[in-house]
């Protein structure tokens, strides 16, 4: 009969030659309209988009056609089925035309005229505002620019927010999903995945809940009673960062042995004249050092690696880019000379390996094997750039020895970075998939918000918010309809991939010690992995690197418990309370 698997191959072929036009064109019209946002660019981007929409709708409702079911040829099925996905390209065409303003919040189109003044004003007030959350030490100060921050785009986001809910769920059910949320999760594979994260995050609550309470104690000895109440949640703006999703920038108020603080390498950075470029042929080194891919010409010639000093107006979250014609891959990041940004570009790096590596799959495969790998590949790399020994090597750190109480200084710094970005991870989504799912209607989008950063990150807003606000479209993610699961997933993955290196690395000793700059057979097993793309299922993948089918926190665990045993005898010598039963909010001061 007609739709048989020699047609199949043959369409699959027609697909192939067809999308990389179409996709390379909606990457430069996107790419365009990011690194310029004017109204201009923006019409090209939604045009490109279209065009996209159109060409997977062509495609997504043929590839319904065939009997995958009757197929021999394993890829042929699993690229058949990965086509029949059409996404947001189901919508009628007038809903489609609306999405872009709606889906894309800040980072994308507004519905017409010029962008509001607040959001034109947020990306260049953002970056200022990071600044003075991760450097401000004055309460008052950091209530301004914490509150300042959710007025200029939460609100924003607000507006459009239900009715992107309401697109979202109709372009998923439209694919068969139930909601967006059941969208999402079937980028996995699995129909456990809520269970399984779930499972995850309990594994790992000990660990963050000593952390919490360690930090809760610094913070009162520091801000005092009036400000901390040791039995209740952490008020959000003096962690360091504007969603308390990372609290290494208040090492300095809770370093374990202050007497030894660890070299401050940004300084160090600044003192050799570190620019951005060399912050990123730095991280190419360490690719190639493992036998890796080194990027193209094109990446240098094409990447935006600073803020531009023209007046353009840019989307400053950093973002890696694919333009899937097998030579043009960029990064886009408003890099400062930092040690936070040199260990991002690590970040960025891994999703320009990943791209390098599956160039020559086809289109379909050309993602990760499930978005937390790619999201792992650069971070596991991080876990040995930012390695004492590493820093060492590198001349970014000039002290050779490290006694017990420095690595637990060490230890600490990556905890508030990685222990301390759990909860979160695991909270965004969860409030997300409750939007998509109807448990969290419209009317309590705000207050849910806060019932999930009180439960999971043990959290209180410094001041009363209303459903007049919209807290969670402050985080880029959200306002971008980006998922965040993926980030959760990936940092209990990085530690699973960096045990598997450092083993083939031919490492012994603690695996917070270990590094695998120029270990060959690492590279060997990294590069097996993501060459397959997404075209085996993900478990097969993971049983490549690590020799299991299951994702694993032991790895995770025993790269902290050095800090763990630290922490539970410093609690327990404190008499601490380990969480927050007082969990009402202090905004009313007694005194
Ligand atoms: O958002 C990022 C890093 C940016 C990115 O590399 O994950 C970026 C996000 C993004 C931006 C614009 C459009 C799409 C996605 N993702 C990529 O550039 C990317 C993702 C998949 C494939 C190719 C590129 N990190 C998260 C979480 C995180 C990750 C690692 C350390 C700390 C924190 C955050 O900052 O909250
Ligand atoms: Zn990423």
């Amino acid at each position: 009969e007609l739709y048989n698997e020699t047609v199949a191959k043959a369409f699959l072929q027609f697909y192939e030659h067809t999308a990389q036009v179409v996709w390379n064109q909606f990457m430069e019209a996107t790419w365009n309209y990011v690194t310029n946002i004017t109204n201009k660019n923006r019409e090209e981007m939604l045009l490109k988009d279209m065009e996209r929409s159109q060409h997977t709708l062509y495609f997504g409702t043929r590839a319904h056609l065939f009997k995958i079911d009757d197929f021999q040829d394993p890829d042929v099925k699993r690229m058949l089925s990965k086509l029949q996905n059409v996404y947001k390209a189901a919508l009628p065409k007038d809903e489609l035309q609306e999405a872009p303003a709606v889906l894309a919040g800040r980072a994308g189109a507004r519905a017409e005229g010029q962008p509001e003044r607040g959001l034109t004003l947020a990306p260049f007030l953002g970056l200022d505002l990071e600044e003075i959350m991760a450097t401000s030490r004055d309460q008052e100060e950091l209530l301004w620019a914490w509150q300042g921050w959710r007025d200029a785009v939460g609100l924003q986001v607000r507006m459009t927010f239900e009715r992107y809910v309401q697109l979202s769920n109709k372009a998923a059910k439209l694919n068969g999903y139930k909601d967006m949320g059941a969208m999402w999760r079937s980028a996995y594979e699995s129909d456990t995945l809520e269970r399984d994260v779930e499972q995850l995050y309990e594994e790992l609550q000990p660990l963050y809940l000593n952390l919490h309470t360690y930090v809760r104690r610094a913070l009162y000895r520091f801000y005092g009673p009036q400000l901390i109440n040791l039995r209740g949640p952490i008020p959000a703006h003096v962690l360091g960062n504007m969603w308390a999703q990372s609290w290494v920038s208040i090492l300095d108020l809770v370093l374990p042995f202050p007497e030894k603080p660890p070299e401050d390498v940004t300084r160090i950075m600044r003192g050799q004249h570190w620019k951005p470029k060399k912050m990123f042929q730095e991280a190419e080194k360490f690719f190639t050092s493992l036998g890796l891919l080194s990027t193209p010409p094109e990446f240098w010639k094409n990447s935006m690696m600073e803020r531009p000093t023209d007046g353009r107006e840019v989307e400053c979250h950093a973002s890696a880019w694919d333009f899937y014609n097998g030579e043009d891959f960029r990064i886009k990041k408003c890099t400062e000379v930092t040690i936070e940004d040199l260990l991002s570009i690590f970040h960025q790096m891994g999703h320009i390996q990943y791209f390098l590596q599956y160039k020559n799959l086809s289109v379909i495969f050309r993602t990760g094997a499930n978005p937390a790998f790619e999201e792992a590949v650069g971070s596991v790399i991080t876990l040995s750039a930012s390695s004492h020994s590493q820093l060492l090597t590198r001349g970014l750190l000039s002290r050779q020895h490290q006694d017990e109480e420095e690595e637990v200084n060490v230890l600490m710094s990556i905890a508030l970075e990685m222990v301390a970005f759990i909860p979160f991870a695991y909270l965004v989504d969860l409030f997300r998939w409750k939007v998509f799912d109807g448990t969290i209607q419209k009317a309590v989008y705000n207050q849910e918000w806060w019932n999930l950063r009180l439960k999971y990150q043990g959290l209180c807003p410094p001041i009363p918010r209303t459903e007049d606000d919209f807290d969670p479209g402050a985080k880029f993610h959200i306002s971008a309809s980006m998922p965040y699961i993926r980030y959760f997933f990936s940092l209990v993955l990085q530690f699973q991939f960096h045990e598997a290196l450092c083993k083939a690395s031919g490492h012994v000793g603690p695996l917070h010690r270990c590094n695998i700059y120029n270990s060959k057979n690492a590279g060997k097993l990294l590069e097996d992995v993501l060459k397959l793309g997404s075209s085996k299922p993900w478990p097969e993948v993971l049983q490549k690197i690590t020799g299991e089918t299951k994702v694993s926190t032991k790895a995770l665990m025993t790269y902290f418990k050095p800090l763990l045993n630290w922490l539970v005898t410093e609690n327990v010598r404190h008499g601490e309370i380990l969480g927050w039963p007082d969990f009402s909010c202090t905004f009313d001061k007694e005194t």
